[in-house]
């Protein structure tokens, strides 16, 4: 026996060293793998040979610079180029293939629009979108270039047009616009295309969002894999790639669909200095989330224009109801819509006629209004590049404008459901998940190091909630590694009980709330408001320490939370997980969910304050407050009788709830406001604190408990008819209002 004692505790010893090892390798390895990000990023800016590169095609001798500067004047009225635009034309007309990289608005069209007047024949361009054909075509043709499109509505006549202009030397066409399905699916159009090459007229292959073409992509098209054919197909014709956001593994898995592997590179920087990046927590309340967008447009935006993204197109309709019937001009866009109705609020918002549209993400590419002043996402993206994009259609005339997501954990669920089948789907989505509930991190820098970039976050210029001097607040570092144990007690639990939990059901089941069997002895409720519960439920997820396990039902995919591949490290007790969170939480509205997520030295965890309105509800008999710490002091309480306890149990003062003072010494003296006769001796009175300090203090009252979860089981015992803390709160005689009450 005394063996197997010793042997059991040298492998326990032996079992925690490597644990610790693990946690070291693995916290090396995430050192190693930014900087490596770093270095990949500072070598492509940096290398000589990209340096040599991009000068030497930043020069204007080349035989057709001065043709390239007299029409880019005379045709297109522009007076000078952006970064990288004259790099990658002359690449482009040097029949290089090229490949541009530059955010939403920086002016990518402008790169193969002119080429195309500068070479012989005929610039095709694929373009993922009827929509986005057929505004370019829209803007050409102002500016008198010949540009056609062709695609599944193309009527006959005018494909027999478009084919004979393709192959005559005579014709005008200088762009011909196509959708990736017309290239895969038409045999006829591609034998066109063949005698175009032929006749010396195909000038150049231009692809337009060519991330689709990549799996790894936020937008992946099958129709655009068939791209991989032209370069064999067309050796001769130069390939010009664009696209607003690409991570380095999407670029290299492009060059090897499309078979160019030697092309050129160009990347304008991500950075939109006149974009102001903020995430705001969302209200779990539908009618609350709506109120807090009213306000946001009303007063922050009002008569400008904007877009109000959704994740859903019921979504879409309910929001557009709502803000509707709070008096804002808003219009509609989503797929369901007839086509007509999607054009009309599309031409509406561009004269201003509607200030907000209201959309999914089929609102998207092609959107050049420049007067965009804020883009509000009342769903979390499904990726990084997806909010990128989406927001980048905000400020193209270089003016402040807002990009504002609120975030709710709930949120995510809807998201992954949707993307677990897509090859990085929820790789993508924990990352735009990382965004949200960072406490402190420039969300610049944050994006990118997400798109592989260096950034300094002095240069964030103010420009993002985190860096905002306006809204300045420190944070501190705090171990969690408690409550994430608790959470994966919880999860154990239900898994012997043979249960599936939800994130929702493993909050409840945590917070000790919902069915009994559900809950666990030795895991108590933890002190801090749901917010911050979410905010480390979301940091496990995105930490591998929990995962989400997908069921199908006939009607929806459900997302049940299970232990995670890191879990077993945390329930041994091997690892320790630290967050950061604010250290003073004087932020109520319009808070990051960082913000309001604020904890107290562990294992207590702080709140944002709720309003006056959020108690409201509550007319307890007795309102005790911390004077010292609380910011409830101000708060009046119309039927209430209020105690102010300053933490010093001889002094108190008690007011009539509207305000007047009066100390007494020598104890809380309790009196009926509305009889003005004292309350009883064991008179009932609920307090909820986790204040110590009031463990020994005499109230009168013959319940006297410092946790919600206590108080709640006295309550029960006593009969108080309540299902919830909020509503044993609503009907306890008592309560005890401090800077870290809890009335999740
Ligand atoms: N050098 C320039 N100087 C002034 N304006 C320019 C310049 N280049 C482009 N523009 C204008 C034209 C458009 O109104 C606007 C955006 O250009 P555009 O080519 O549509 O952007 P883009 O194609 O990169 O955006 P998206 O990714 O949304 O398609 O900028």
């Amino acid at each position: 026996m005394d063996g197997y004692r010793k042997e059991l505790a040298k492998v326990k010893n032996e079992l925690k060293d490597v644990g610790e090892q693990i946690q070291q390798l693995l916290e090396h390895q995430d050192q190693l793998e930014r900087r490596k990000h770093e270095l990949e990023a500072l070598f492509r800016q940096n290398s000589s040979k990209s340096a040599q590169e991009d000068k030497q095609w930043d020069r204007s001798d080349f035989p057709w610079s001065k043709e390239l500067e007299d029409k880019m004047k005379s045709v297109f009225k522009i007076q000078t180029l952006r970064p990288m635009q004259l790099q990658t034309m002359n690449v482009t007309l040097s029949n290089k293939d090229c490949m541009l990289i530059m955010p939403t608005g920086g002016g990518k069209s402008l790169c193969f629009h002119l080429p195309a007047l500068l070479s012989k024949g005929v610039t095709l361009v694929v373009s993922p979108l009827v929509a986005l054909m057929e505004d370019q075509i829209m803007a050409l043709l102002k500016f008198n270039v010949a540009a056609e499109m062709l695609n599944a509505s193309t009527n006959k006549d005018t494909i027999k047009r478009v084919q004979e202009e393709m192959v005559s030397h005579n014709a005008p066409l200088k762009l011909l616009y196509v959708t990736p399905e017309k290239l895969a699916k038409s045999k006829r159009f591609m034998a066109k295309l063949e005698k175009m090459y032929q006749l010396g007229r195909f000038s150049r292959l231009v692809i337009d969002e060519v991330h689709c073409c990549s799996q790894w992509g936020h937008d992946f098209r099958p129709d655009y894999k068939f791209l991989g054919i032209m370069k064999r197909q067309f050796p001769q014709v130069p390939i010009l790639c664009l696209t607003a956001t690409a991570t380095s593994k999407v670029l290299e898995d492009v060059k090897k669909i499309l078979n160019i592997p030697n092309c050129y590179v160009f990347k304008a920087s991500f950075n939109r200095p006149n974009l102001y990046y903020e995430v705001r927590e969302k209200s779990g309340v539908q009618t609350e989330a709506m109120d807090e967008i009213y306000k946001l447009i009303q007063n922050q935006f009002p008569n400008q224009s904007g877009i109000v993204y959704c994740f859903s197109k019921k979504e879409a309709d309910d929001v557009t109801t709502e803000l509707t019937r709070r008096g804002i001009k808003v219009g509609c866009y989503h797929a369901d819509l007839m086509a007509v109705e999607r054009s009309r609020v599309h031409q509406a918002w561009l004269a201003d006629k509607i200030h907000v549209v209201v959309a999914t993400v089929a609102f998207g590419m092609g959107i050049d209004k420049p007067d965009v002043r804020f883009v509000i996402h009342n769903s979390l993206s499904k990726s990084m590049e997806n909010l990128y994009q989406e927001s980048g259609r905000a400020g193209r005339d270089d003016k402040k404008s807002h990009c504002i997501l609120f975030y709710r954990l709930q949120d995510v669920f809807k998201q992954s459901s949707m993307v677990f089948t897509e090859q990085t789907g929820l790789e993508n989505l924990y990352g735009i998940v990382a965004y949200c509930i960072d406490a402190n991190r420039c969300r610049r820098s944050v994006i990118a190091s997400h798109f592989g970039e260096v950034w300094d976050k002095a240069h964030c210029n103010g420009m993002c909630d985190h860096c905002d001097p306006a809204k300045q607040k420190s944070t501190q570092n705090k171990d969690v590694t408690k409550y994430c144990q608790d959470v994966l007690t919880v999860l154990d639990h239900a898994k012997r009980l043979d249960q599936r939990l939800t994130a929702i059901k493993v909050l409840e089941s945590w917070m000790q709330k919902g069915p009994v069997n559900m809950r666990v002895k030795g895991v108590e409720a933890p002190s801090s408001n749901i917010l911050t519960l979410e905010r480390i439920l979301a940091y496990m997820l995105i930490q591998g320490y929990i995962k989400e396990d997908f069921h199908f039902t006939p009607y929806s995919t459900i997302s049940y939370l299970v232990p995670g591949p890191k879990a077993k490290l945390l329930s041994m007790g091997l690892e320790n997980v630290t967050m950061d969170f604010f250290s003073c939480s004087n932020q109520t509205n319009g808070a990051s969910p960082a913000a309001s997520s604020s904890i107290h030295l562990e294992p207590k965890v702080k709140k944002s304050l709720p309003t006056t309105s959020a108690l409201n509800p509550l007319k307890p008999k007795l309102v005790i407050i911390n004077n010292e710490r609380s910011a409830f002091s101000d708060m009046k309480f119309a039927d209430s009788t209020v105690a102010n306890y300053n933490g010093n149990k001889d002094n108190h003062s008690l007011t009539n709830g509207e305000g007047d003072h009066s100390t007494q010494k020598g104890g809380i003296i309790i009196s009926d406001k509305r009889t003005g006769k004292k309350l009883k001796k064991r008179k009932q009175a609920i307090v909820y604190s986790d204040e110590s300090d009031i463990d020994d203090m005499d109230f009168g009252a013959n319940i006297l408990t410092t946790k919600p979860n206590r108080a709640k089981k006295a309550l029960q015992d006593k009969s108080y008819p309540s299902n919830s803390t909020q509503d044993t709160t609503t009907n306890a005689d008592a309560i005890f209002l401090d800077s870290d009450s809890d009335f999740g």
